[in-house]
């Protein structure tokens, strides 16, 4: 940790996943919690780092070794297991009975970040994936706005008609770069009652017919279709600024998408809606929460415990949680996203969000009413390494038109297998 405990005795915290310059509002609105936040704690010194995404896992690993890590930082929901397994976390066990809050957090959040009983994280949203989609681009198109995809047959029927409309419009667009590509291709495989691992974990389960269908979809998109335009590698930001600009049809996300298409990419939210994952089957869920470096001092820890209260689990309050604020800023309240309260904390966080809800509500109502037909699968173990393996995949045919779907998918299995058997 590069935080010290000054002369004067003030507490020095590094923390990550300060929203970019780039992102205005959100900017703002953390930096002004740093200030409220250091007013009521004078004694701590907040030192924040901009990041977007806030993870990148193809250097977190690196950073965490290298001893570059924050005090407090943000990981996937998928990386908890592994932090704590290459012994790079902070037990918070002894501290987190000082930290009231912590009881108000939906039990099944607060387990993921406690492995063999010990406390090494906060939990901080959780998310389930859908398809989001342009209503205006869906009615030029001549389809129903009203009445989304809900097969993988029917959002590519969809994709092609968008992408007709020409003018650089995309009909659908998927990730394929930086482990992204592999975290959709493992929603979509869930979505149609697939999966990546077997249930007991041991063994890679992409060598199937529900894998192969899966890519052999996208393959037509892309090439026979030309509805996912020609540009690929595509990561998060990418799809964001394609929508945001309103030049594409259809991509999956989680509803936390939609603020940024509206305060960053100049989306109108009343031409973003949300349908539940196509497929019938599952949607994958996953979200985010903050660990402790390793070498954070008690002083830090406490510091960093109070700044998560402060910032995320205060109900109604804070730097997601002020609706009020949000509302006056013009951003999204009301967006259908999961609960991280139980009890009275959640029915005053919920009070708030309605007093200040300004969302078309019934844009999110397919999502809300399909979700719960759909098992919410979580993410496989070792996910991100995972990911990365699956990456190659779908990135090999988003840009090879002849690309050997069988021989990918084998290939792929192998290294899955590989990596579990050394877990
Ligand atoms: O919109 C949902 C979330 O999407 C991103 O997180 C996910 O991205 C990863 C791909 O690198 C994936 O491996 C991870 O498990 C996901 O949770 C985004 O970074 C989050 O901010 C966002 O909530």
């Amino acid at each position: 940790s590069d935080g010290d405990e000054a002369a004067d005795g003030t507490t020095r915290l590094t923390v990550n996943c300060m929203p970019p310059k780039s992102a205005k509002v959100d900017r703002q609105f953390f930096e002004e919690e740093i200030a409220a936040f250091e007013k009521k704690n004078p004694d701590i010194d907040v030192v924040p780092h901009d990041a977007f995404p806030c993870q990148d896992p193809k250097t977190f690993d690196a950073k965490l070794a290298g001893g570059q890590m924050e005090d407090v930082f943000y990981t996937y929901f998928t990386d908890a297991r592994h932090v704590v397994d290459i012994k790079q976390a902070a037990d918070l066990t002894p501290y987190v009975k000082e930290l009231k809050s912590y009881g108000t957090i939906q039990q099944q959040l607060r387990d993921i970040y406690t492995v063999d009983g010990k406390i090494y994280g906060i939990p901080r949203t959780g998310y389930s994936m859908g398809l989001i989609y342009n209503r205006e681009l869906f009615e030029q198109a001549g389809l129903d706005p009203d009445r989304p995809p809900a097969t993988w047959d029917e959002v590519r029927t969809a994709a092609k008609k968008i992408a007709a409309l020409g003018d650089g419009v995309v009909g659908y667009a998927d990730y394929s770069a930086q482990n992204q590509g592999g975290w959709h291709f493992t929603a979509e495989l869930y979505s149609q009652g697939g999966d990546v691992v077997s249930a007991d974990g041991t063994k890679a389960t992409v060598d199937t017919p529900e894998a192969r269908a899966v890519l052999q979809t996208l393959h037509d998109m892309r090439w026979k279709d030309e509805s996912m335009g020609s540009k690929q590698l595509l990561v998060i930001n990418d799809a964001q600024q394609m929508m945001g600009s309103g030049k594409l049809g259809m991509y999956l996300a989680a509803p936390d998408n939609i603020p940024i298409l509206v305060k960053e990419k100049g989306a109108k939210y009343e031409n973003i809606a949300i349908a539940p994952m196509p497929g019938g089957k599952a949607t994958l869920v996953g979200g985010d929460g903050y660990m402790f470096n390793k070498n954070a001092t008690p002083e830090q820890i406490r510091a960093g415990l109070k700044w998560l209260d402060h910032m995320f689990l205060t109900p109604g309050d804070g730097f997601l949680g002020d609706y009020a604020r949000a509302k006056q800023h013009d951003a999204p309240v009301g967006l259908p996203e999961p609960r991280l309260f139980t009890g009275a904390a959640d029915a005053k966080d919920q009070q708030v969000k309605q007093a200040n809800a300004n969302v078309p509500v019934e844009n999110y109502k397919a999502f809300l009413e399909g979700n719960q037909q759909l098992e919410m699968k979580i993410e496989p173990p070792h996910a991100q390494q995972l990911y990365s393996v699956l990456d190659g995949v779908v990135s090999a045919v988003l840009t090879k038109e002849d690309a050997d779907i069988d021989q990918l998918l084998q290939d792929a299995s192998g290294k899955i297998d590989g990596i579990l058997a050394r877990s």
